[in-house]
């Protein structure tokens, strides 16, 4: 079994989730869009005032994926993890997450969905452990509620937790570990009844950079020794260099995606490069990095000229376009 300290390196990593999911999925070609959403609408209404938190949000996401969903505050990434962990449900639009439909799911669906195929982390310790229980007991506890205690139960508590690098801690309670190690454990927690996904909700917001790094190499061993698809929400754009995608939200709809990919570089060595995109929905539409926009003053109308294999994007300033 791995420890978070032997981590190998993404690229591997990644190898080796899609190698785990393919085997929990029956086959290659069945791991795409375990989490599907398109064109994802939810409309707040309060005191009178609607309020569109998502605007037709398309997502999908591979099993076996590791992926990050970051926006500015407001953005709607709480709204789409509400919505993807069966906590509240969409105006308008698809949700579709290993199988379930999340708009027509009934309550009791609702209920099993969220017991045995979903996971969760939350950015608030205390709400992911028990504090009078230790970090064994609070990862054997789920599987006790699923009728899977006894000594199976021990032995994979135990195992989850080495694996997530924090076996020393297991006769410690949650006021005896640090944020990190408590982190750590919740994810161990998490994924006690093997979860297909395993959602984290700024799971590192309390944490310094070092040890949030430590949550984050947790998370992907999780990914790559399990299967498991993870979906963390957060709003430190640092995060992009822990995962191997990357989706910016803005105003409620996917704006851009940035991939970590491996290369054999020049050398013959292989290297870890990052590629941006911007995300054309059904309708055509895009939204630009801000970067960008910014760089080149960009305003209003641009101008768009077609090439053979690209489209050119200019000001639509008449004076800079002399
Ligand atoms: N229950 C609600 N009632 C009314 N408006 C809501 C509700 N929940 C969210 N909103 C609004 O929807 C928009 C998106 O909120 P959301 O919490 O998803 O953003 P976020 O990106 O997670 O922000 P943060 O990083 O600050 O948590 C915001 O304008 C927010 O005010």
């Amino acid at each position: 079994m791995t420890v978070v300290s032997d981590v190998p390196d993404l690229a591997t990593l990644q190898r080796r989730a899609a190698e785990r999911a393919a085997a929990r999925a029956g086959g290659a070609d069945r791991l795409r869009g375990h989490i599907v959403c398109d064109g994802l609408v939810r409309i707040f209404t309060s005191e009178g005032v609607e309020v569109v938190a998502l605007q037709g949000l398309d997502l999908v996401v591979d099993r076996g994926e590791l992926l990050a969903i970051v926006g500015a505050s407001g953005s709607g990434k709480s709204t789409v993890l509400n919505i993807l962990s069966g906590l509240d449900t969409p105006t308008a639009g698809i949700a579709r997450v290993a199988g379930y439909d999340l708009l027509t799911m009934s309550a009791a669906k609702r209920l099993a969905y969220r017991r045995h195929t979903v996971g969760f982390v939350w950015q608030q310790t205390g709400r992911n452990l028990l504090p009078y229980l230790t970090a064994r007991e609070n990862v054997e506890l789920p599987m006790r509620l699923s009728r899977r205690g006894g000594r199976a139960a021990r032995r994979r508590a135990a195992e989850l937790l080495e694996m997530v690098g924090v076996g020393y801690c297991a006769d410690r309670r949650p006021g005896q570990m640090s944020g990190g190690e408590q982190q750590r454990c919740a994810v161990a927690v998490a994924v006690a009844n093997d979860p297909e996904v395993l959602f984290a909700d700024e799971p590192t917001g309390e944490l310094d950079e070092v040890t949030a790094g430590d949550v984050f190499a947790a998370l992907r061993t999780i990914n790559a020794e399990l299967g498991v698809t993870v979906v963390v929400v957060t709003h430190d754009l640092q995060v992009a260099s822990q995962v191997r995608r990357t989706v910016s939200i803005r105003d409620g709809r996917t704006a851009s995606e940035v991939h970590r990919i491996a290369r054999l570089g020049a050398d013959g060595v292989e290297e870890l490069v990052t590629e941006e995109y911007a995300v054309l929905d059904r309708a055509g539409r895009m939204q630009f990095p801000a970067g960008f926009v910014d760089a080149l003053a960009l305003r209003d109308r641009v101008r768009l000229t077609l090439e053979t294999d690209h489209v050119q994007v200019r000001s639509g300033d008449e004076r800079s376009a002399r």
